[in-house]
């Protein structure tokens, strides 16, 4: 069975789809010659590809970037980029909505304007697309190959009809949107995330199937920008890695936007019924079927290793991605991996961490480790929800005692004048130290806020020295600081609180 995504228009869509790919892949592009070996060859433009072919070109290597689709890969042009730009105007909606709260008169007749919102998204796209043009990355001294790459041995990739020998090679070919084996779902059409942002028209009734980050960020976006949405998630919980509280927020928070939340349900079957598409859901053994105009997929993502010749090259791998170790060096001691081909956590900032540790051990023999990386993340919802470190549970799992300073967004003053009283600040120490483990953001801003943390636990800075940070009033952000305060305040014990009654008594004399 094929599990092809239905294409929902013909990209290029508009003028700014046409401008990108002049950027992104140009058609005439006449890629170069090789000339003897190069020090590293970068399979895949994304982020990781990017990252890495810059970093070395700028250190004097001589580097080779092969891309097969657009440079910038599923961030720039079908992932964070096109999914946070609707976000932005999917919150401008709901703030206009919400002009009450506000202080503010709701418009008379509001009406989503669903292309305006596509287009400027698309916009936005080709304009951050210009900083990894074509040319520009041939400007950094870099080989620039369009083409579908493909090891021919243990050193050596080919592409096109050139034959280039390396040194080292990174694979950074990313991921692919996975295909649920749902009866009847790719007969009937689907889109997913290589296919969502083509649409020019919002479905009326969508079905999103899927709770991770990329199902409830789309879920959300769409329903302010005017759909009605059913989100199906197989777990009892949204984000299920997420702290429950947190997940239950989020839960809360879609069902109030008129999210027809459904948990612990599996999308069993799906047909077309006249124009529709009809789909049959199951929880607990029961079956209910739901009529809707779209369905978008979100159920994960499957690493890029198909028709890249890894045999040739001993490179092992399976359907997790290809196997590396904390060097990320793979089987083939000259090859390295970066980003979502190799990685647990999928992100653009990990695609880029990882692709710098990749330089420096493959070029330079330096001893960098994935392991030792400190890697927070965001899924951006309202509130989003913000992570870095471990959770509680994890921790326990470890034998490490955790105590929890909590601050509740209503408690922080700017939040409150923000109508963003949603939410908290949780922050996870080692029992009876200062030690920070791990801590979760839930806030309109969480994604801006858990920096702090993230910088704390890389400098290893404990959580008294956070407290002692000055934030400028009023912010957000100052829910970090107050969780360090209330740490401070447990280290008032009885003995020093009786001390300084003491000499405060005295002082009075
Ligand atoms: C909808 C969505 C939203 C997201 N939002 C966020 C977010 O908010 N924050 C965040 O941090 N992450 C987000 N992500 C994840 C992020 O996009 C990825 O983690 C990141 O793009 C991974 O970078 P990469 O370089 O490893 O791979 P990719 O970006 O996938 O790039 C790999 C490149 O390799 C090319 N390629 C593959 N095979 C070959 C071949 N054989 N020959 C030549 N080229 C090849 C591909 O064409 C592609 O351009 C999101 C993802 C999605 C889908
Ligand atoms: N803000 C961000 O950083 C961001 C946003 C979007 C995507 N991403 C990245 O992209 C990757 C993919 O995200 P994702 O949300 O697609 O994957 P995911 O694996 O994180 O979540 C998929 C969810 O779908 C559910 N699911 C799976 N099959 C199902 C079915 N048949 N019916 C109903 N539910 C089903 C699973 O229980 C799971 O919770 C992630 O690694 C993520 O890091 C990141």
């Amino acid at each position: 069975m094929s599990r092809e995504p239905t294409r929902a228009a013909i990209f290029p869509v508009d003028s700014n789809d046409v401008e990108l790919i002049r950027r992104a892949h140009p058609a005439h592009w006449k890629n170069p010659t090789p000339n003897g070996p190069y020090n590293l060859v970068v399979i895949g433009a994304g982020p990781a590809g990017l990252t890495a072919a810059r970093d070395a070109a700028s250190l004097g290597a001589k580097v080779a970037l092969i891309e097969r689709g657009l440079i910038g890969g599923a961030c720039v042009n079908v992932g964070g980029i096109p999914s946070k730009s609707i976000i932005r105007t999917a919150r401008l909606y709901a703030d206009m909505r919400d002009a009450e709260s506000f202080g503010g008169d709701p418009p008379d007749h509001l009406r989503v304007d669903f292309q305006r919102a596509m287009t400027r998204m698309r916009q936005i796209r080709q304009r951050i697309s210009r900083a990894n043009s074509a040319v520009s990355v041939a400007a950094e001294g870099i080989d620039l190959y369009f083409g579908e790459a493909r090891f021919a041995g243990p050193d050596t990739v080919v592409v096109a009809d050139r034959t280039l020998h390396f040194k080292k090679a990174l694979v950074a070919t990313g991921a692919h949107a996975s295909g649920p084996a749902i009866p009847g779902l790719a007969e009937a059409g689907y889109l997913d995330n290589e296919t969502m942002y083509d649409l020019t028209q919002c479905p009326p009734r969508l079905l999103v199937i899927g709770g991770g980050p990329l199902g409830c960020e789309t879920a959300q976006a769409f329903c302010l920008l005017g759909a009605r949405v059913i989100l199906a998630q197989s777990d009892p919980m949204f984000l299920p890695g997420e702290e429950r509280d947190a997940a239950q927020i989020l839960s809360d928070a879609l069902a109030r936007e008129g999210i027809e939340v459904r948990l612990n349900t599996e999308v069993v079957a799906v047909r077309m019924e006249g124009e529709k598409k009809a789909a049959d859901l199951m929880r607990d053994g029961d079956t209910t079927t739901i009529t809707v105009d779209e369905i978008i997929t979100g159920v994960g993502r499957s690493p890029n290793v198909d028709g890249l010749g890894l045999d040739e090259a001993g490179v092992a791998y399976d359907a997790s991605g290809i196997k590396v170790d904390d060097y990320l060096r793979s089987t083939n001691p000259n090859v390295y991996a970066a980003g979502d081909v190799c990685l647990e956590y999928k992100f653009t900032h990990t695609a880029e961490a990882t692709a710098r540790i990749v330089v420096r051990n493959a070029l330079f023999r330096g001893r960098e480790r994935l392991s030792e990386l400190v890697i927070p993340w965001c899924t951006y919802t309202d509130p989003e929800i913000a992570h870095v470190g471990l959770y509680p549970l994890e921790a326990r799992r470890n034998g490490i005692p955790v105590k929890t300073y909590t601050v509740l967004m209503h408690d922080v003053a700017r939040a409150v004048m923000d109508g963003e009283e949603e939410g908290f600040v949780k922050i996870h120490v080692r029992e009876g130290s200062d030690r920070i483990l791990g801590a979760t953001v839930v806030a309109s801003h969480a994604g801006e806020m858990i920096n702090a943390v993230t910088l704390a636990i890389r400098s290893g800075m404990g959580l008294h020295a956070l407290a002692d940070v000055i934030h400028p009033f009023p912010t957000q952000a100052q829910g970090i600081k107050m969780a360090g305060d209330a740490y401070r305040r447990t280290r008032f014990t009885s003995l020093r609180r009786r001390l300084a009654a003491r000499w405060l008594a005295w002082s009075r004399r």
